[in-house]
């Protein structure tokens, strides 16, 4: 991903050329009362995972390369909840209409794997570059099958820099048909949102997928920043959540707003949008951050670092404003690196920290074999990221959280939140050995002191501490602390 030097003032140029409409002033706002997303006993769920993953932008069944055996390393490695999981139109629909049932019985297959061990499922509708009808063969173009592609004849140039077949003309053209910005097309994004409503259908009764993401790093071609954001992609999100609510009523619906300025820290334009079904609304804002430094080639270390830092500053800023617009729960739906820059698991663990301020989920980019990820080769011995991943977090809070924090200096884990009415069931925290090797000590705090819990539980299998705070109160705060014994 690093850009050669030569590149790097053109890239920048023209990708800010794109994003002029985006460019507002990231106002920062305090740090408002985060929002979250509840699992079925109320409890506040923080996801911890991975994006599975790359390798299916080029794989011929358009599947990861995840096995069974690799997803329970992962847990064993990682104590991860989470997974972004990749799907893709392309392999969904291939022909119009015509849905692959092969595909999506492959795609619960491997939900089930997750399932099996607990874990939270995200389907992501994954593009990039359109598709691969967009993108000269040694790019990773995935996405829109050759039915919904009219690039009109525009070319497509192969690029030294994968990026930059966004901006070919023929790649524009793609995605100002899918828009209907050409006014050619207007039935390209409801035949998106149907197919969207297919897998929602056959996964309504999957307990394990959490949601769906609809639609990775959109792009809006010759439309950018706010005329994209609250135009056409605000609209194919709206058709895309009726259709969605038609067959399943409780997932949740993640939205991105577009990549280019955004993943670097612009604020979004995205709008606040309904949610029709019955109850709480279930909509997740889901951006990516890759700090522009970074996407330049800079490590996290040295001098670039502060400058790094407040790039994250700013795009956390601009996250919360998006998230407060739209009065949503945040989660990170990508963030990575090389991991042999210097400074990687520096940078990773500032992230999580980020996010733990936040409120937020988090799914690393991405868990390939391609030196971002967390093994150190094929046979899934871990790397320097699966030891930073592996780190204390909540995974389900019972109540309104307040604070996360993960000291890892002291090293201690703390979590703080106010009672909450209809709220069953423990505070669970995974605890890796790598932090509690010998054991944990746990204190608990109500309404300011000390308190005993109405019960504890160790599950040494899974490093799961479940915490039952005795009730005191709607409105009153606990606090839990774990230190290793
Ligand atoms: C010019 N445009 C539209 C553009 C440029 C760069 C990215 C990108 O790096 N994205 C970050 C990572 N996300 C994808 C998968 O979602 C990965 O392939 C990228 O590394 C996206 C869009």
């Amino acid at each position: 991903k690093r850009l050669p030097r030569r590149l790097r003032l053109p890239v920048l140029l023209a990708a800010l050329v794109l994003v002029a409409g985006t460019a507002a002033s990231a106002t920062r706002i305090e740090p408002g009362p985060p929002r979250y997303l509840t699992d079925d006993r109320g409890r506040a769920l923080f996801l911890h995972g991975f994006n599975t993953s790359g390798s299916a932008k080029d794989d011929p069944e358009h599947l990861p390369w995840i096995t069974e055996d690799a997803v329970q390393r992962e847990y064993e490695e990682t104590g991860t909840n989470f997974v972004r999981f990749l799907i893709q139109w392309q392999a969904l629909e291939p022909e119009q209409g015509a849905y692959d049932e092969e595909y999506l019985d492959a795609v619960a297959e491997r939900v089930g794997w997750y399932a099996d061990r607990g874990y939270h499922v995200l389907l992501d509708m994954h593009q990039d570059l359109y598709g691969r009808y967009t993108s000269p063969e040694e790019h990773s173009g995935n996405g829109a099958p050759e039915w919904a592609t009219h690039t009109d004849g525009f070319p497509v140039a192969r690029q030294d820099m994968w990026e930059l077949v966004y901006l070919e003309p023929g790649t524009v053209r793609a995605f100002d048909n899918f828009w209907n910005t050409t006014g050619e097309h207007p039935e390209l994004m409801e035949s998106y949102a149907a197919a969207l409503r297919h897998v929602a259908e056959r996964f309504a009764d999957e307990p394990a997928v959490i949601g769906y993401d609809l639609m990775n790093e959109p792009f809006g071609g010759s439309l950018q920043g706010p005329a994209f954001e609250a135009g056409p992609l605000a609209d194919l999100y709206r058709i895309s959540i009726a259709r969605i609510r038609e067959a399943d009523q409780d997932a949740w619906l993640f939205v991105e707003g577009q990549a280019v300025g955004v993943n670097w820290g612009l604020p979004s334009a995205l709008p606040h949008l309904d949610d029709p079904r019955d109850g709480e609304p279930r909509i997740v804002y889901a951006p990516h951050a890759y700090p522009l430094p970074m996407d330049l080639g800079e490590p996290y270390a040295g001098s670039a670092k502060e400058r790094i830092d407040a790039s994250i500053e700013q795009w956390s800023g601009s996250v919360r404003t998006t998230a407060e617009r739209l009065e949503a729960p945040i989660v990170l739906g990508e963030f990575g690196l090389d991991m042999s820059g210097e400074g990687a698991t520096d940078y990773v663990a500032r992230m999580l920290d980020e996010t733990d301020r936040m409120a937020a989920g988090r799914a690393y980019w991405s868990n390939d074999h391609d030196g971002w990820g967390p093994w150190k080769d094929e046979s899934l011995a871990p790397g320097p990221l699966a030891e930073t991943m592996n780190r204390p977090y909540p995974r389900v809070v019972a109540g309104h959280p307040v604070e996360i924090d993960f000291d890892s200096e002291a090293p201690a884990l703390t979590v703080r939140f106010t009672e909450k009415e209809g709220v069953s069931g423990p505070t669970e925290l995974y605890l890796p050995d790598t932090v509690f090797p010998d054991g944990y000590d746990l204190s608990v705090e109500s309404a300011g002191s000390p308190a005993e819990p109405d019960a504890s539980e160790w599950d040494g299998e899974l490093r799961i501490l479940s915490v039952e705070t005795a009730s005191a109160g709607p409105g009153t705060e606990h606090t839990v602390t774990v230190t290793p014994e």
